[in-house]
């Protein structure tokens, strides 16, 4: 669904990957992991559209992304569902049309009042439901932000450090998620340094992990 060939980047200065390959399937789990600043998120961006690759070739959805238009880009979008690494919300709406907030945008809110119930239940946050996003903790930020990246249905979910700020077992109710929407067929990529998030993953869901160190993307043995 989305692929990446010998996808070079830079933001200027020197190259920060180059020659970089990846292919996000459907029904993949895939892990990436890495150093600081290696570049996981801007990786994230290349696969979402939001950055285009210096060189190289990004094909979303079986189009090159350098012959979509900005518009295409955003039907593109709709297929990926982003949870980024510092949720942000809009903090003056409760948190029921924060996660409604894609298809308000999208000027399908009617959907929302069928699909907008079920999801604040799998996420386990109908009780939170009015409330707004200053009052949230960190694991309900982060539970409400997978269920806005996924109202949409997209086919594929990209989350940067989803489990950054939480505890253990908040931790692994997201991770129980994300395998779920994985069961549905869904590509999932999770950029992550949490070794123990990853180690807890492979022991439910067959996946892959792929560290990038050094402008270099490689299968991270079992050993991990
Ligand atoms: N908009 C930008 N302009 C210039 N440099 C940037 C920009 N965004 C990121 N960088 C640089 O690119 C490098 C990779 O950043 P990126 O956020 O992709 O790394 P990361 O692996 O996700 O890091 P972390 O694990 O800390 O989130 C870093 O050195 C960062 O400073």
């Amino acid at each position: 669904m989305i692929e990446l060939k010998d996808v070079s980047y830079s933001y200027g200065g020197g190259e920060l990957f180059s020659q970089l390959s990846l292919q996000l399937a459907p029904c993949s789990f895939q892990f990436l992991t890495g150093p600081s600043g290696a570049g996981k998120t801007t990786l994230l961006k290349l696969c979402y559209g939001d950055l285009r690759a210096t060189s190289g070739t990004v094909t979303l959805f079986g189009q090159d992304a350098r012959g979509i238009d900005r518009d295409g880009v955003a039907l593109a979008r709709r297929r990926i569902g982003v949870v980024h690494q510092d949720c942000q919300f809009l903090d003056h709406l409760p948190l029921s049309e924060n996660v409604a907030l894609p298809l308000t945008v999208a000027g399908r809110q009617s959907e929302a009042a069928g699909n907008l119930p079920d999801l604040l239940n799998w996420v386990g946050l109908s009780a939170q439901a009015e409330q707004l996003p200053p009052q949230l903790s960190g694991g309900e930020r982060q539970r409400a932000a997978l269920a806005r990246a996924v109202i949409m249905s997209p086919d594929v979910v990209l989350a940067d450090e989803p489990t950054g700020n939480i505890d253990w077992e908040m931790s692994q109710r997201l991770l129980r998620l994300l395998i779920e929407l994985n069961r549905m067929g869904k590509a999932v990529l999770v950029a992550t340094h949490d070794l123990n998030l990853i180690r807890a993953a492979k022991a439910q869901v067959q996946s892959r992990v792929l560290r990038l160190r050094g402008g270099r993307l490689q299968v991270a043995g079992a050993d991990l």
